[in-house]
């Protein structure tokens, strides 16, 4: 494949900050990325937030209809300001993520959003890896591979995503496909942003800690940091994953300290379970990439900064965009799943062999065309 055979794909991502939906475009054949393009986010109005919110946790249900509404009214709202749209890559939104349990679910209706944009959608993205045994996430790393192969990386780097949770993908780029043994090791790191927000909105009413200003006037308080590195899940081999409030925990520890301080101390929480993934990489990274709204909050990064050995930067440092890349990456999946190439791998999600996960919906009007 080539650029003459590339897909112009739009991808959409609604995470677990619940704040909005990321949509972006990617022109592709599912291996190289040829070019980025037009992005746009569509925030959800505290209304829609507190409904997703409500949904959390709560599939399978039967109450989950206003939810999905929320998610595919946005959705539609804000891919179809895009135009010469070929394929559309949607995550939907994740309401519980136990692969072990109950599974992996995310909401939204791929097939009714075909529909209303009249653009094949692929979807469901997780739950084929799931059904062979993988985690289900993270599943950005085979797009941080071809980023990383775009750059012409000599070294082994990581990028690390600090959105509502942190993940983290090792890449060797010598190795010329992701699939192949080696080449990756992904896993979520902990959590990051989500526990940190809801300490906002419960002590200060506010949805974050802008820029760490409450952080930076904090002091961090060894005792609760050393009870939370104490947690099983950083010992634990990746690949792994977590839910959006697997570690509750977390809250409980900073309940009696200071607004400043539990800022301070839930902050160096996330940049310390990073430096407890990075142990994990096969050789250390040289550079950290930095993806995510974690990049804009300089507390965390220098936390990180003194934490590593490695140069930690935004990914902006080299020509990517750190808002877009998670919804850039569903594109280019979509586009893979539509190729029949794997989007998971034992190294990222510990399924048994690599996976193309994702389900293709064409719109009715194709559909009824074909049919005719
Ligand atoms: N200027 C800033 N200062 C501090 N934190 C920030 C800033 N901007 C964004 N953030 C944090 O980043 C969060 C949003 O990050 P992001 O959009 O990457 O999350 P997400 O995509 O929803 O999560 P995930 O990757 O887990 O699905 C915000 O909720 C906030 O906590
Ligand atoms: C189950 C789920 O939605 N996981 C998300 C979440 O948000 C960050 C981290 O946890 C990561 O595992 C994943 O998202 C990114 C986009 C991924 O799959 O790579």
């Amino acid at each position: 494949m080539g650029r003459a055979q590339a897909i112009r794909a739009l991808g959409a991502m609604s995470g677990t900050s619940l704040d909005g939906v990321d949509a972006a475009m990617v022109l592709t054949d599912g291996e190289t990325v040829f070019e980025t393009g037009q992005s746009a986010y569509r925030a959800y109005s505290p209304e829609e937030t507190a409904t997703l919110r409500a949904a959390l946790g709560r599939w399978p249900g039967d109450e989950l209809e206003a939810a999905a509404r929320v998610i595919h009214d946005a959705h539609v709202d804000v891919l179809s300001r895009f135009d010469d749209v070929h394929l559309v890559g949607f995550h939907g939104q994740t309401l519980a993520h136990e692969p072990r349990g109950r599974g992996t679910h995310q909401l939204g209706d791929g097939a009714a959003l075909a529909d209303a944009l009249g653009v094949p959608v692929v979807w469901d993205f997780r739950s084929a890896d799931v059904r062979l045994g993988g985690e289900g996430a993270p599943l950005a790393p085979f797009y941080h591979f071809a980023c990383a192969r775009s750059l012409e990386a000599r070294e082994p780097l990581a990028f690390l995503n600090l959105g509502g949770v942190g993940n983290l993908t090792w890449i060797d780029p010598s190795k010329d496909r992701p699939e192949v043994d080696s080449a990756l090791l992904a896993f979520d790191t902990g959590p990051a942003n989500a526990p940190l927000n809801d300490l906002m909105t419960e002590r200060r009413g506010i949805p974050f800690d802008a820029d760490g200003t409450l952080a930076a006037t904090g002091t961090v308080v060894d005792g609760a940091l050393e009870l939370f590195l104490d947690e099983g899940y950083f010992l634990k081999m990746p690949p792994k994953s977590l839910d959006r409030d697997d570690f509750s925990l977390m809250l409980d520890l900073v309940r009696e300290l200071s607004d400043a301080d539990a800022a301070a101390t839930m902050t160096a929480m996330v940049a310390a379970a990073v430096m407890r993934g990075i142990e994990h990489c096969p050789v250390p990274p040289a550079r950290l990439l930095v993806t995510g709204g974690g990049r804009k909050n300089p507390v965390m990064m220098a936390m990180l900064a003194a934490g590593l050995d490695c140069a930690v930067e935004p990914v902006e440092a080299v020509g990517l965009d750190g808002d877009m890349l998670e919804a850039q990456a569903f594109a280019f999946l979509a586009v893979r799943v539509m190729r029949g190439l794997p989007t998971s791998c034992p190294g990222t999600t510990g399924v048994r062999a690599a996976v193309g996960g994702g389900e293709v919906s064409r719109p009715a009007s194709s559909r009824a065309v074909r049919l005719g």
